[in-house]
Formats: structure tokens, sequence, C-alpha cells
């Protein structure tokens, strides 16, 4: 007979409520409890009794729910609510493309086309946080509707703003709807589904986010040939699946049962329950998740549940894993590379705008295609094998593109011509020797022939403050009309070694989207017990739209100091970083019913990682302050191990 030590001892457990013991069973053992208490070991007959029954009705409302959790209304539910992760990637996909038309219609300058696309990013990072509060008081559901109210109203805003201070509130306005989608629609998913269909639905939601960003480019693509106030049909259409997802929650999605079983409706627990099960048989699983919900509440304590999440080891290792998760995501720098995914394209050799949009839906559709690999994939191999392995297809794809780019920067031509600027006569353009120093200069562009790979009458120049498409004069310029054959490049640098930035891209792509692209949303909606799962989730979202921020701001400020290749090297050294940290920290949560995965962060964090296993059960004897919960065990100082035999 071997023993496993468990997880704490019952001195601890009465300081911290919120601990309590857990036992991974291998298959083919059988479960004992031995309580040693100070030294000598005790066997605890009813207790295995007890937990063995546990083990048994837990299986069993695993296999009920592969009968009735495939019931077809979860699917419908699942649509409804991930077109809240729709809404997030149109919103912020669409407006790269909308802003082509709107700077030339407004003459934004480069600060205030910045202020619009960052402010929905940085409302998003302030109403996911915000939300965490709204959904633990009013539900999932009324958080749903709300958002699709408010894309509703920013979408009404934006279509018909007048000016750039409307357009600027429509931003705003849109920004908060993302902010509570991203971290309200999650949660909804996951605790509406069975647990072994879970992790493909909450999946769903980021493919139907790709698929946002993908159905963006493709409207931003069909209305760039509109000109005039195609930017109203871009911004506004998003009002569209808006409107279709309030009615649908307004007139028959319900609330998430176990919501409802925390603010004590039992009744209506139970019903929504049968509903979206489509069986009346759902008293296993109703009693099991009302139980510990139950349980979690009396461990959970009083006082702010932040404070409590800090305080509860278990929950404040999760909100760790979880905003770790959100956090590398960004740093493995997912909205640079779409976002410059033009530019990459450009110097691969693409020259004309239109075909270039066109290609960056190629790259959004790429995106989505890969995300869904990753929902035929999360519940075969689990989320911890599936996210370990994007990251390091991630860290390897950029390290590809951070290649691409310095072979690409090492050839990069001369400049053989220095005109001075009649405009602006002491630009440090006309200074720079090669191509490489004058991309990345944002103030200049790189003017030059192409005969065949060969690059001629090159020359680094002031670019045209109202649209970079252009130099600000001489044969770059539109305005003069003075030499069509003379090529401009913004950002980038013509050169032979552009397939390789391109084998990084499309690498990248592959390997992200499956694993680091869903996987922090899916683990987040399942990680936090009942009682901080709305503010952990709201925690862990506002770090990825922070993040989010700061990644794509910092994007070519970076780049001016470490150079192109240089911020690809250090988003791998984070990749790098992110891979460690999630090898040691970062539990397999497949197939586990929500209210069991709180058990995966007993241990030390870090060692959390270490219990992933297939053919591994975890159990939870539940223990009230020192009381074995089945009732025979008086509370003692000592530590309990669990046998395997
Ligand atoms: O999971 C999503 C997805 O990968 C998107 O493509 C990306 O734009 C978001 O920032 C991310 O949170």
């Amino acid at each position: 007979m071997s023993f496993v030590r468990c997880f704490y001892n019952l001195s601890h457990l009465r300081c911290s409520s919120c601990c309590y013991m857990s036992a991974v069973v291998k298959d083919g053992y059988e479960l004992h409890i031995m309580d040693q208490v100070t030294g000598s070991a005790r066997r605890v007959e009813d207790e295995r009794r007890l937990i063995r029954a546990r083990a048994t009705a837990a299986q069993s409302v695993g296999s009920s729910h592969s009968q009735d959790g495939s019931s077809r209304f979860v699917y419908v539910l699942s649509f409804f609510s991930a077109l809240g992760g729709f809404l997030f990637g149109y919103d912020t996909g669409v407006v790269s493309g909308a802003m082509l038309l709107l700077k030339k219609e407004m003459n934004l300058s480069a600060f205030w086309q910045e202020l619009l696309v960052s402010s929905t990013v940085g409302a998003a990072a302030l109403s996911a946080l915000a939300g965490g509060c709204l959904n633990g008081l009013y539900g999932r559901r009324k958080c749903i509707m709300l958002a699709s109210f408010i894309f509703t109203v920013g979408g009404i805003v934006l279509s018909v703003a007048p000016n750039k201070t409307v357009l600027l509130f429509g931003r705003l306005i849109v920004g908060l709807g993302i902010g509570v989608a991203s971290m309200t629609v999650p949660v909804y998913i996951a605790e509406v589904s069975p647990p072994q269909l879970r992790g493909q639905l909450v999946t769903i939601n980021t493919l139907f986010i790709t698929g946002g960003q993908f159905i963006a480019s493709v409207v931003d693509g069909a209305f760039s040939y509109m000109g005039h106030n195609g930017w109203r049909y871009m911004l506004g259409l998003s009002v569209v699946p808006a409107v279709l997802q309030f009615l649908g929650f307004f007139f028959f999605l319900p609330e998430s049962p176990r919501w409802l079983l925390q603010k004590g409706d039992t009744q209506q627990a139970r019903e929504v329950l049968t509903q979206i099960r489509a069986t009346e048989n759902v008293n296993e699983e109703y009693d099991g998740i009302k139980s510990i919900i139950e349980e979690e509440e009396k461990e959970a304590g009083g006082g702010p549940v932040l404070c409590r999440i800090l305080a509860c080891a278990p929950a404040r290792r999760a909100l760790i894993v979880g905003c770790g998760l959100q956090m590398f995501q960004q740093l493995s720098g997912i909205n640079t590379v779409m976002y410059y995914s033009a530019t990459i394209l450009q110097m691969a050799g693409v020259r004309d705008d239109k075909t270039a949009i066109w290609l960056s839906a190629a790259t959004a559709f790429t995106n989505f295609l890969f995300t869904l690999v990753g929902v035929w994939l999360v519940e075969r191999v689990g989320r911890r094998k599936l996210t370990l392995g994007s990251i390091v297809g991630t860290g390897v794809s950029l390290s590809v593109l951070a290649v691409g780019f310095l072979l690409s920067a090492q050839t990069s031509p001369p400049v053989t011509l220095h005109p001075s600027d009649p405009t602006s006569p002491n630009s440090t353009c006309t200074h720079y020797g090669f191509c490489e120093q004058c991309m990345l200069d944002p103030n200049c562009g790189f003017c030059y022939y192409e005969n065949g790979s060969t690059i001629s009458g090159s020359s680094c120049e002031p670019v045209d403050p109202a649209n970079t498409e252009q130099a600000a004069s001489g044969r770059c310029s539109n305005g003069t009309q003075e030499d069509p054959s003379a090529l401009w490049a913004y950002n980038y640098c013509p050169t032979s070694y552009s397939w390789v930035v391109l084998l990084g891209l499309i690498l990248y792509l592959a390997f992200f989207a499956p694993g680091m692209g869903p996987m922090p949303w899916t683990v987040n909606s399942e990680i936090y017990p009942l009682w901080a799962r709305s503010t952990g989730n709201a925690c862990s979202a506002g770090v990825n739209w922070i993040f989010n921020v700061l990644v794509s701001l910092t994007f070519l400020h970076v780049a001016e100091y470490l150079t192109y290749y240089g911020a690809f090297f250090l988003y791998t050294g984070l990749a790098v970083l992110g891979f460690l940290f999630l090898l040691g920290c970062l539990p397999e949560t497949k197939g586990l019913m929500l209210e069991d995965i709180e058990t995966l962060f007993s241990r030390r964090l870090c060692t959390c990682g270490a219990l992933g296993g297939e053919h591994t059960h975890y159990i939870r004897p539940h223990l009230d302050l020192g009381k074995l919960h089945y009732g025979t065990l008086e509370p003692e100082e000592g530590i309990a191990y669990i046998s395997l035999q």
C-alpha cells in the first residue's frame, strides 16, 4: 500500500477556511483515507465508503452529461452568447479599414487615428474590470444583454457621427461593450455546458472573435471601394449581430443555473438546468452543484471578493495563472502581428493597397481557420498540452519572423540620392544611408525604382503627415504625379528575404490560433470557484486588455530602438518566459466539473502543472473547519494521508 500525502493539515485548515483536501486517484486504484494524528495512522472505513460513493456519483454525473448534455439547446445558447465574441472581434478588427477612409474624409492626424483605435481597447479594459461586480450582482444574462445594448448604441453613434469627437465617443461606447462581453460570455458558456463539451463550447467564443475579425476585414475590403461614407457602413454593421443577441437573450435564453443557485433561486436554477440538459433527470448534477456551492459560500467568508481571493491560496493561485495566461497571450504579440500583417505582406512584394487589404483578410481568415483547429483539439488533447504546444510553436515562429527581419535589415538597400526637401529642409530623412534606418523613422519613407530585384534611384523622404501612403513632396508624392514609376515604401523595405517573414507569419498564426488564442479565455472561465468567478474573470480580462494596449502602443517605439528584428526577438524571449510559467503552473482542467477544478490549485503554485494526466480523477473529500464533511472525524491536528492500493 502506498500513501499520497494530502495537501493540508488540519491545524492549517482551521485558520484558512478556504482550504480543502484533494486527492489524485489513478485508474484502477481504490481510495482510502488515513488520518495520521501526530504520527499514528488510523484507517477510516466510513470515509472510504463515502468517498467512493462520491466518486461514483461524480462519474455518473459525467456520464449522464454525455447523453443529456448533447441537447441542442446548449449549442443554441453558446451561439447566441458567442455573438458577443463576434462583436469583440468585429469592432476591434473593423477600425483599421475604416481608418483608411476616415483619415482622408475627416483629415485625422496620426494622434487622432491612434486615439480612435486605442480608446476602444482602453475602455474595454475598464469595463472588463467593472464587469466583475456587474456579473456578481445582476447575473450573466443581464450583463450579456447590457453588452449587446451598448454595442447597438455604439454602432448607431458611429454610423451617424458628424465629426471626430462623436466618433471618439462612439468608439468609447463600443469599448465598454467589448469589455463586458469579453469577460461575461466565456463564464456564461462554461457555466451552462456539460463538462465534456465545455472546452469546445467556450473555445467557440474565440472562434467567433476571430470570425468577427475576418468578417470585419471582408467588410473593410468591400466598402473600401465605396470611398465616401463607406466607413459608416463598416462601423455601423455591428448593430445587426448586437440586436440579434439582445433579442435572443430577451426572449428565450436563460440565466446561468450556477449563478441562480448562488443567489438562492433554487427552483429557477433547477428549471433552467432541466431546460438546458433537455431532461428531467438532473437531480444528481443539481445536487452536486448545489452542495458544493453551499460549501464554497461557507468557505469563502466575507469582505470584498478580491481580498477574499488574495487571502485564499487556491483562488489566489488560480488568479495568478489566469492573469499570467492573458498577459502572455498579448505579450506573444498577436495584435502586432495581425496589425502589421499588411506591412509584412507589402514586404513580400504586394504593392497595391487594395490587394494588401484583401490579403489582410486572408491573414484574418488563417487566424480563424486555425482557431477552428483549437475547437477540434481542446477536448481531445486537453487545455494544457494545447497551450504548451501552441506557445512553443509561437516562440519558434516569432524567431523565424525575427530572422526574416534581420536578413532584410542586413541586405537593406542603400540610399543613393539625397535630395533636399524644400518643404522641410531640416528633415532628418535625407541623412539616412540605408533603407532600414529610413523606415524605422516614422517621419520618413523610402522612394525608389525597381527593376526585377535591382533597386535604383533610392531616396529617403519625409512622409505626408496626412497620408502615409505617399511622400510629402517629390517623386513619390501623388500630388505632383511627377514620376509614376517611382515606388514608395513606408514602414518596410524592399527585400528578397520577404519569404522568410511570410513563412514566419503563416507559422505564427498556425501555432498561435489553436492554443494561445483561445485557451486563456477558456481556462479562465473554468479555474475559479463560483464565488470568485466573476471577479477572477474580470481581473484576467482586464489584464488582457491592458497588455493589448501596451503592446500595440509600444510596438513602433520598441521597433525604433531595437529595430523590427529586435522587437520580434524580444517577443520570442517573452514567449519563452510564458512557456516556463505555463509549464510549471497550468493544470489540466479537461473533463472536470467546474466545482472540482479549484482542487487543482491546492498545491504550491507552479507545482499545479505536474498534476495533469489523462487517466487521473480528482476527488474532493470536503472538509468543514477541520471536520471531515462526511461526518466521522473530529477536528484534530495532523496530516491526512490518502492510500492507493
Ligand atoms: O483570443 C483573442 C484572439 O486571439 C484575437 O485574434 C486577438 O486579437 C485577441 O487579442 C485575443 O484576445
